[in-house]
């Protein structure tokens, strides 16, 4: 608390507050849950559940007591199964627990296909929907650079980069956070970004689409309460919408796939 108060001359004017007292949180209009063990080298997201899934039934009962109109904003791992955690813990409707799901994955994408065609990110769009993890799945066939199919580009002769480098790419993004976690330790920049990010989209009432978690039941054909990520319309109500977008066969079958792994988990816990 100490160290941000003093970046006051630097900041727009802001109260800072912290306390092991919850009521110092009442009346939020967002709760940021980023509490609870990280990953090891080379440890796996779902790995982490054992260890945070007593600290979120001692978390969000007390942030609901003091803010029961807020928005759950959940970053800790495994993210879709705590936000699922969260979701049955709080009793709040589904539109009000979010996880951040794959909207850093989506970045993580983004980044590395602007890299490789020498573009802005800005200009990349697409998204990886499913797990935040090893199961998620790109959606190839809506990618788009400046609205060109990045697959029909990669089947354009001359192109340097192929379906099966794309593939690559995918691979990269999965390993994206082990590799920084091997490096330093832990990931922070781009899910900090990636969370300023969506709680500007929810605060602001922007009505952006991003790819995060929610309750994904009765979209795509997926029939049971997981969360995973999916493009999501974000503005003051929390989850406004989930926008339907092509998928090709194969693209829904992983999507399934990623949700099967989630539930398989998620039917262990004893909430
Ligand atoms: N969804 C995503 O994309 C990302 C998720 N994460 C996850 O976020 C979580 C935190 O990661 P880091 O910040 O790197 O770990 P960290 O160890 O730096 O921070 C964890 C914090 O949780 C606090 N904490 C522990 N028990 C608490 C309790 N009962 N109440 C309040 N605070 C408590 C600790 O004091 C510590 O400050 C991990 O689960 C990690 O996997 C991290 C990066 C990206
Ligand atoms: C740690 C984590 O989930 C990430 O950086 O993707």
């Amino acid at each position: 608390m100490l160290d941000l108060q003093h970046a006051a001359a630097f900041l727009p004017r802001v109260n800072i507050m912290a306390d092991s007292d919850y009521a110092v949180s009442e009346g939020s209009d967002i709760c940021i849950v980023t509490a609870g063990a990280r990953q090891r080298e080379g440890e796996s997201r779902l790995s982490l559940l054992g260890r945070n899934l007593s600290l979120f039934k001692s978390i969000i009962p007390q942030l609901v007591r003091y803010s029961p109109d807020t928005i759950l904003l959940i970053v800790s791992n495994p993210v879709d199964i705590l936000t699922y955690l969260s979701w049955k813990i709080s009793g709040f409707p589904p539109n009000r627990v979010i996880g951040t799901g794959t909207n850093l994955d989506s970045s993580r994408l983004r980044f590395l296909i602007a890299d490789k065609f020498d573009v802005n990110a800005h200009n990349v769009h697409g998204y990886m929907v499913g797990e935040h993890g090893d199961s998620s799945v790109p959606l190839w066939s809506t990618l788009t650079i400046a609205n060109m199919p990045v697959l029909s580009i990669c089947d354009k002769d001359g192109v340097k980069y192929s379906r099966e480098s794309l593939q690559e790419l995918h691979k990269m993004v999965v390993g994206g956070a082990y590799e920084v976690i091997k490096l330093k330790g832990y990931t922070s920049w781009a899910i900090g970004y990636s969370t300023a990010s969506l709680v500007k989209s929810l605060l602001r009432d922007q009505r952006r689409i991003h790819p995060v978690s929610v309750l994904a039941k009765g979209f795509y054909g997926i029939d049971k309460d997981v969360y995973l990520s999916l493009p999501s319309q974000l503005g003051r109500a929390g989850v406004l919408g989930v926008a339907s977008v092509q998928m090709i066969e194969e693209e829904r079958r992983k999507l399934h796939e990623s949700s099967e792994t989630i539930w398989d988990i998620q039917n262990q816990l004893q909430i």
